[in-house]
Order: C-alpha cells, then structure tokens, then sequence
C-alpha cells in the first residue's frame, strides 16, 4: 500500500525536513517485506489566495483515485501506536493500493474534505503546527512499520 501525505506548504530545508527525509526512507525500507509503502509526500501551495476552499481543490486533485483518505484532525481519533499500526495493516489487507494522509495549512482543512475522508486521526486535542504534524507523522509511520516487522523501535 503506497502512502502519500498530502500537505499544505512548502517545506524548507532544515531540521523538520531532515527528520522527514530520515523517517520516510526508514519506513520504506521497513516496510518493503510487509506490503506497505513508498512514502512521499505532496505538497499543494494555493499561490492565488483562494483560502481552504482554494486548497481543497488542489488536494482532491492530487489525491490518487480509490485512496483511503485520512485527515490528520485535532477533534478525530487519538490511537495508540500499535493501533494505528493495526489499522495500517487492516487497510492493506483490506486490498487498498494506496492511502491518503492530508494535513492542512495554517486555517485548517476544509469542511467538506473533512466530511468526504475515510477517518479522522489526531494526535492529541492540542493543535500543531502543520509542519510538525508532518514530521510525526513520518515518525509514526517508521513507527508502525516496525511495530508490524517486530523490530525492536517501539517500546512499550
Ligand atoms: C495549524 S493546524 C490548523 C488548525 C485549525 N484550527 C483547524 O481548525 O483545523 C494545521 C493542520 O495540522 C494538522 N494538525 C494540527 N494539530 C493536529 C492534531 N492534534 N492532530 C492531528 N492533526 C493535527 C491538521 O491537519 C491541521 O489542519
């Protein structure tokens, strides 16, 4: 199952981008045995000011067709890891080639983006900045491929 986070912004070249370009080839290399990536993420930049409206249009148009759609979501579902994990792996066995992970930009994801997603997952009530909500993301990707893999990363 190929995993594509869909995000707003533009990433700079730094700390966050480094850990994400750490993250990603772990998760990869992790979960080629296991049916589970590539990673790689897309970034969607609306430059005409069109708001979350503007940016719910370039998201869906990037979205690859019969993805599973998560929206990465401060009032979705907070899941252990190992959960998660498990609901990574439901997903693949359930036959779907590739899944959608969308994280918005500064005002949020769109309303109706929200309501068309498969599922809501959040990572706490607290809100993150959008650029961190990436960088965990990736880690919990790594993280979930090696709770499946059986590797000694996560511990409980
Ligand atoms: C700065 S936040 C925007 C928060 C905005 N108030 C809203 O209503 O969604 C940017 C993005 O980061 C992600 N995000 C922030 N905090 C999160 C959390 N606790 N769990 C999951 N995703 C989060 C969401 O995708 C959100 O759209």
């Amino acid at each position: 199952m190929r995993v594509h986070i869909v995000a707003v912004g533009r990433l700079r070249a730094g700390p966050q981008k480094d850990l994400i370009d750490d993250y990603l080839p772990r998760f990869d290399r992790t979960g080629r045995g296991l049916g589970l990536g590539p990673a790689r993420v897309i970034e969607v930049d609306d430059r005409k000011g069109g708001g979350m409206a503007g940016e719910a249009d370039l998201i869906r148009r990037a979205l690859p067709g019969g993805a599973v759609i998560v929206a990465m979501d401060e009032r979705g579902r907070v899941e252990s890891s190992p959960d998660f994990a498990q609901r990574l792996a439901e997903w693949r066995d359930a036959g779907h080639g590739d899944l959608a992970l969308i994280i918005g930009g500064a005002d949020g994801i769109d309303s109706s983006l929200r309501a068309d997603a498969d599922f809501a997952l959040s990572f706490g009530k607290m809100v993150w900045p959008h650029m961190l909500v990436r960088v965990m993301l990736a880690e919990q990707l790594y993280r979930a491929a090696s709770i499946l893999a059986g590797a000694p990363y996560h511990r409980n």
